[in-house]
């Protein structure tokens, strides 16, 4: 890889309109997985540094300069955030590209365009937040009227950087909340020059900061600040319990997860005669990102009569997808995130090999000689439904195959898992089709193309995938405002 930095690109924490080192002046090595070279050294906040951040996040909402005006008024300043972004395009594509390991082309055509279409769409939002007045005799007004919460703090994953800052600051913003945003320590850095062109389209000091540190040190300070009055997660269901708890342990924040999942792809018998159209989506539901996507369709459940058909046409399409370079233009799969990921992947391959399993493609790391963490994509055929390819989050580009003989067998294995946040079903039978998706337990069901829907649909997780709210439409903005009443006597 030859791609370096933008020179742009800052590395301190942001807090009050400001870039400040880590009070105790430390810092964490970010390194880019494609290389495993040391690209940056970035500020390490301490409970100190996010006790700073917080107390100007809440002295911004208390002062009145965004969470007061009108939401018309912010809905200006949140395009202009968005011109910006467009402006510096390249600059935030190419280092999201360096910094993730995610190909250039994804972060060209769907990281980017996401942010800016995410902060549009909410900007226009942020003055149709209706109120309501609730049914009352003629000597009282009840108002019901929906106020930002206060100081809200995001703490993002890894995988879709700039995306999932969207998702969580462009609702909190649009409704008049200060954020302090905790990045994820594997890949700060669009994050941070992000809050500096926030300022610049005049976002007012102390309403966006920014905190990069680790999980353990900075996440946690957040998650049990007193003064913070929601999270924001996305990332693992693991942590996303430790928020649970954070809150119970401080204050009862609101908490809001979003975690993994083990999303399955139905594949119904009628859809013989287009086996490459399926496999083809399937598998870039399978592959897109690396695998590295929580709503990932990393379990395909496929008719017996047409499986072997089926997995040949799957096994075409993963064999066509490049692996390397990043930053190089026909890369379809960049690098995995950091060694310890690659390690957990090929772990579960070598685990499927052992329980029978057979690797129809793939299965191996790949371009070692670039110090990156890179594997191919991979197909398992002849997965049961208890072995750990069928049952847990990979997070890699590794895809199982099982299949079924009715309607019935195949949404007992959907179900037969304790996450639900998403799946597809595949059938030219609306009937079939639509039935299965009701009941499917998950957050959303794609019928005949995987999709996580669009920023107008919400997006969450059932069961263990997610908790107290969703993600995007117009129900996003309800984990981010309180509801108050305002009774009025009339005498
Ligand atoms: N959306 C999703 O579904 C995602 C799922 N994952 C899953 O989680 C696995 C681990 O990935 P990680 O990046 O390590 O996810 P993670 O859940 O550990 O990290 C997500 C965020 O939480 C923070 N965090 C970590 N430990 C914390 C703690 N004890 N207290 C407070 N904050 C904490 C991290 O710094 C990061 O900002 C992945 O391999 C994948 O299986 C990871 C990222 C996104
Ligand atoms: N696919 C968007 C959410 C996530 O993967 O974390």
């Amino acid at each position: 890889m030859t791609a370096t930095l933008p020179d742009a690109i800052r590395t301190q924490a942001y807090i009050d309109g400001e870039f400040v080192d880590a009070l105790d002046g430390a810092t964490f090595d970010s390194f880019a997985p494609a290389t495993g070279e040391v690209i940056a050294k970035v500020a390490a906040c301490s409970e100190a540094d996010v006790d700073r951040a917080v107390a100007a996040a809440r002295a911004a909402f208390n002062k009145g300069e965004w969470s007061r005006i009108a939401p018309g008024d912010r809905k200006a300043v949140l395009f202009k955030f968005a011109d910006l972004i467009e402006q510096h395009a390249e600059e935030l594509i190419i280092t999201e590209a360096i910094d993730a390991g995610k190909p250039i082309v994804d972060c060209r055509g769907f990281d980017l365009p996401d942010i800016i279409n995410t902060i549009r769409w909410y900007a226009e939002a942020a003055d149709k937040v209706f109120g309501k007045t609730s049914p009352t005799g003629s000597d009282h007004v009840g108002l019901i009227v929906r106020e930002p919460v206060g100081v809200v703090g995001g703490v993002l994953p890894w995988n879709f950087p700039m995306a999932m800052l969207a998702w969580k600051l462009a609702p909190a913003l649009a409704t008049g909340n200060s954020v302090v945003i905790k990045p994820p320590e594997l890949a700060s850095l669009t994050t941070l020059r992000l809050a500096e062109l926030a300022t610049e389209a005049g976002i007012p000091a102390g309403v966006f900061n920014v905190v990069p540190g680790l999980g353990h040190i900075a996440g946690k300070a957040l998650g049990l600040h007193m003064d913070v009055d929601m999270v924001s997660f996305t990332g693992s269901t693991e942590v996303g319990r430790a928020f649970l708890r954070y809150s119970a342990d401080s204050n009862l924040k609101g908490i809001v997860l979003e975690c993994g999942g083990k999303s399955p792809q139905i594949v119904m018998a009628d859809c013989s005669d287009k086996l490459e159209e399926v496999a083809a989506d399937l598998a870039e539901a399978a592959f897109f990102n690396a695998g590295q996507n929580c709503s990932a369709g990393s379990r395909i459940l496929v008719h017996s009569s047409i499986k072997d058909d089926f997995v040949a046409a799957l096994a075409v399409e993963a064999d066509k997808r490049t692996v390397g370079d990043p930053t190089d233009e026909s890369t379809v799969i960049g690098a995995l995130i950091e060694p310890s990921a690659l390690e957990r992947v090929l772990g579960y391959i070598e685990q499927a090999k052992a329980d029978g399993a057979r690797i129809v493609t793939g299965g191996e790391r790949v371009l070692a000689e670039t110090g990156g963490y890179f594997a191919g994509a991979t197909v398992i055929d002849e997965v049961t439904p208890q072995m750990s390819v069928a049952r847990e989050e990979i997070f890699g580009p590794v895809v199982s195959v099982l299949s079924f003989d009715d309607v019935d067998e195949a949404l007992a294995l959907a179900n037969d898992t304790p996450y639900g946040l998403a799946a597809t079903v595949w059938s030219k039978d609306i009937d079939v089709a639509l039935r299965t998706a009701r009941s499917v337990r998950a957050g959303t069901v794609a019928v005949n193309g995987y999709s996580e829907g669009d920023i107008g649909t919400p997006f969450g997780g059932y069961k263990m995938s997610g908790f107290g709210g969703r993600d995007n439409g117009l129900e996003a903005l309800e984990q981010y405002t309180e509801v108050k009443t305002i009774w009025i006597t009339l005498h």
